[in-house]
């Protein structure tokens, strides 16, 4: 049985398991379940805090785990990323009152609140900054308003939060995090289960952004259509029964597709068909 941490709550939790599902494995349909069998495909699922994923998996009670970059750095666990899933994108930065400080150099003698204070005392000691670290567990930026701190350090993604606090960013970002896969240190990816379980994911990241486009193309303007639709490989293309026609098939990224299929039409393609993809092993 491969074992798998997966988050039970917050902002990687839905999109952890929509993920997994895609991929073919059993998924909870109830929240307040803890650890789920998957029989059929030989994994037990762990559902637990995103925070203490990398610490289960770094110590090697867990084959492997889905958390946030940010949250295994933080961790300072002997885990490691071995694949990006593309969901769960943030940044982590610096935010003040406007006035306060520019940039990290500035920090000295000053408190910074956050609920990442490894990742912050790392990244002070790194620029040779003085500051104190006061540990919160949420909602950070009221610790300025409150006078706990005059810096906080957290996760911004629309920039919503920062903005209705009357904060501002500090310079550039400590760190661009998303979902990843982790891994014990050192364990390396060669177990064929573990293998299996990335394939998997891949396949799910791939039909994600990929379409499948069809069409139809007179034969002399070949070339310069699959310049367009080189596919991952090479594409497929098969005679028509119309002669001086052929059919080609090619995968494209799904955001370029229509754009493909405009330049396609002038090329002279036809019968132009884009399909999604379901699953796939890359
Ligand atoms: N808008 C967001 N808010 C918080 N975390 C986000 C967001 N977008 C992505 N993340 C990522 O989710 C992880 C945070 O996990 P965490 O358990 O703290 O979830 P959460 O959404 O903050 O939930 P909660 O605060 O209820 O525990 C981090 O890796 C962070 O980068
Ligand atoms: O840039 P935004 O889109 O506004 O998102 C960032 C906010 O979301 C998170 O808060 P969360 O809802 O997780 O609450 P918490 O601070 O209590 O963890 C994070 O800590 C920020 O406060
Ligand atoms: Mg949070």
């Amino acid at each position: 049985m491969l074992r798998i941490a997966v988050p039970n709550k917050g902002a990687l939790s839905d999109p952890a398991s929509a993920m997994l599902h895609e991929a073919g494995y059993r998924q909870r349909k109830d929240r307040r379940e803890l650890v789920l069998v998957d029989a059929a495909n030989e994994v037990e699922f762990f559902f637990l805090r995103p925070r203490d994923i990398a610490v289960y998996v770094g110590s090697g009670r867990l084959d492997i785990g889905i958390t946030g970059r940010d949250l295994l750095l933080d961790s300072g666990a002997a885990a490691e990323e071995i694949m990006q899933l593309g969901f769960g994108g943030s940044t982590f930065r610096y935010a003040t009152r406007p006035g306060t400080a520019q940039e990290v150099t500035e920090f000295g003698g000053m408190t910074v609140a956050t609920s990442f204070a490894g990742l912050v005392a790392k990244h002070l000691a790194e620029h040779g900054v003085d500051a104190s670290v006061v540990r919160l567990d949420g909602a950070v930026e009221t610790a300025i308003q409150l006078g706990v701190a005059e810096i906080i350090a957290d996760v911004v993604e629309t920039g919503t939060t920062l903005r209705q606090a009357g904060l501002e960013i500090i310079g550039e970002p400590i760190l661009k995090s998303e979902a990843v896969v982790v891994r014990r240190a050192g364990a390396g990816v060669e177990e064929p289960k573990v293998q299996q379980f990335l394939r998997r994911m891949q396949g799910v990241l791939v039909a994600r952004r990929y379409v499948m486009m069809d069409y139809d193309i007179r034969a002399e303007h070949l070339e310069k259509a699959v310049a367009l639709t080189p596919g991952l490989e090479s594409p497929t293309i098969s005679p028509l029964h119309h002669e001086g026609w052929v059919a080609v098939r090619s995968m494209v990224p799904a955001v370029e597709a229509q754009q493909i299929m405009d330049e396609l039409y002038e090329l002279g393609a036809r019968a132009i068909l884009t399909t999604n993809i379901h699953a796939c092993r890359i």
